[in-house]
Parts: C-alpha cells; structure tokens; sequence
C-alpha cells in the first residue's frame, strides 16, 4: 500500500528526512512517533503528494505520491480539522461526496458508520470536538480509501472518544485498510496499532512491534512492592537500592535478571504483602530510541 525507501527531503540546508525507509500493508494500523520537527508532517505531506523529496522512493498504491491513481485511494484527515459551523454533518458530508461525483444521500450511511446517525441533522457549530473529528473521518471515507493518512487524530479526545475513534479504525483495517497514523499520545497507541515507526531529527531511529522494541531496548523491569502492615522500615532496610515512592517500594531490574530479583522480594516472605511487575512503558522505550541519536 506505503512503501517508503530511503526517502530524503531538505529544506535547504536543514534535512528533514534522512533515508526513510518503511512499509505500511494492507490491513496494518502503523504509528508514526517523533517530537516535534522529527519530520512526521513533512512525511505525511511527500505521501499526499503535497511536496518534493530530493532523494529514495516513495510508492503510494504502487504510484507515484500525488498522481491520480494515488489520490483516488488515499484519504488524509489533518490535525485540526475544520467545517462550517452552520452546516449540519449530513449538508457537510453531502457536500464532499457531490465534489467527488457520489450521490449525496450516502451521507447517512457515512455518519451512521462514525457513530454520528443521530447527530447528522444538528449544525456542526454544535458538535463537541470528537463528533467533528468524526465528521473529518466520515470525509476521509468518501471514496473508501485504501489507504488512510491521519495526523494525530486523537489529539484533544477525551478517553472515551479515543476508543471509539480506534475502534473505528480497527473495523477499517479489518476491511483491508492501511492506516498510518502519527501521535503525541504514546500510551494509546501501545493498544490500537500493529507497528510502530519512530523518527528523530529526521531519522528512522526503530520500527517493529511494540514487543520487538521492548526486547530490543533491553529497559530494566520495576518490581512494586507493598510492604506488609509495619514492615515497611525493615523491608527498605533489606533492600537497600529499592526507591521509595508513596507507600511502596521500587526495585529496578535488568531484564536477564527479573527472576532472580522476584525471588530475592519472595525470599522476604511476610515482610512483603505485595508485587507488581511494571515493564518498561512505551514512553520509557521511545525516549530510549529517540534519544539514541543524541537528539
Ligand atoms: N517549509 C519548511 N521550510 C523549512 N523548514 C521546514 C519547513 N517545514 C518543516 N520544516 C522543518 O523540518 C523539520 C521537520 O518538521 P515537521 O513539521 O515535519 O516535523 P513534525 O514531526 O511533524 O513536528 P510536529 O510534531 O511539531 O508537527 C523541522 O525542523 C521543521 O522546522
């Protein structure tokens, strides 16, 4: 569907992109992760055809980003989405699929598949920002896209639109849609894609599963331990490198020696009334990466 090979893109002397390589296939939710300036709008835009690049291959539907056969399969929803305040969804979306040829009495049919059935008929002027980050999904749907460009959508939702906004995603790309998605939100996306691609001044600095990262990061393991009622002075004094942080304790691990530290805490028996096993989190892994450059 997105196959990026050495992709490199100057502005002037500054190298927004240095020999970006990655894939997105169908059915794959990729997440595109990077501080601000890594690069993942200058990315997104060379895939919409909207820029140059100076250097590598860019194959967007197996064309060329920007030619009609990429357009016509590919869908962008932009960060901050914006819309008429006086339109209802309906008018809105009716509007889109007459630009683009369709019969505007599909506009329903798209706002019932965001979950916006009910609201289609109220001004978008009345709309909370998830309904309208889904009126820009129903438009990223005219057409249905193979492909699907979205830049930070979940920006600004509350928990409970996030969810639905993924599980919406997950139903495209369960119909065979590549969805290559950037996001600020890191937790979020651990759950809702397959891969992840992280970016760093410019550079591809890791890509895989989130479980691939992890292992190839090699982050220690935090155990939590709560002491048992009374204990919590002599637990601290036989573990002497554990942090306390609230009521509990927090002994840091490598991963090769995770067993050994768990029977060392079982090994106190009584004093200990309970553990956790905290892995290293996708914001601990990411900053691994990320900063690996010297970035
Ligand atoms: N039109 C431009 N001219 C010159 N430099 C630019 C231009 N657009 C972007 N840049 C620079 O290129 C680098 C990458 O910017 P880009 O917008 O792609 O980053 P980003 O990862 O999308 O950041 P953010 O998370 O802030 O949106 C930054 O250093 C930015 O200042």
């Amino acid at each position: 569907m997105l196959n990026l090979t050495s992709l490199t893109k100057q502005y002037g002397a500054l190298a927004a992109l240095s020999a970006v390589s990655f894939e997105v296939a169908p059915g794959e939710r990729v997440a595109l992760l990077g501080h601000n300036g890594a690069g993942k709008s200058t990315l997104m835009k060379i895939v919409l055809g909207l820029i140059p690049f100076d250097a590598g291959q860019v194959s967007v539907l197996g064309a060329a980003p920007g030619s009609a056969q990429a357009r016509a399969g590919v869908a962008y929803l932009p960060e901050n989405v914006a819309f008429h305040p006086a339109l209802t969804g309906e008018e809105q979306i009716g509007l889109f699929l007459s630009l683009r040829g369709e019969s505007p009495a599909r506009a329903r049919d798209l706002l019932g598949r965001v979950g916006l059935h009910d609201a289609a008929r109220r001004r978008i002027g009345t709309y909370s920002k998830g309904m309208r980050q889904r009126v820009g999904l129903a438009q990223a749907l005219i057409g249905r896209p193979r492909l699907l460009i979205l830049d930070e959508p979940t920006s600004g939702l509350d928990p409970v639109s996030r969810r639905d906004f993924y599980a919406l995603l997950d139903d495209l790309a369960a119909e065979g849609a590549a969805i290559l998605l950037s996001s600020h939100a890191l937790t979020e996306v651990e759950a809702r894609t397959d891969r992840i691609v992280i970016l760093s001044g410019g550079h591809l600095v890791a890509r895989g599963t989130l479980s691939s990262l992890r292992a190839k990061a090699d982050l220690p393991v935090t155990l939590q331990i709560t002491p048992a009622p009374g204990q919590e002075a002599r637990l601290a004094e036989a573990l002497p490198e554990a942090v306390r942080v609230g009521g509990q304790l927090h002994l840091s691990s490598a991963q090769g020696q995770k067993l050994a530290a768990l029977a060392r805490v079982a090994g106190l028996g009584a004093m200990v009334a309970d553990l956790d096993l905290i892995p290293p989190s996708l914001e601990d892994i990411y900053s691994h990466f990320s900063r690996r450059d010297g970035q």
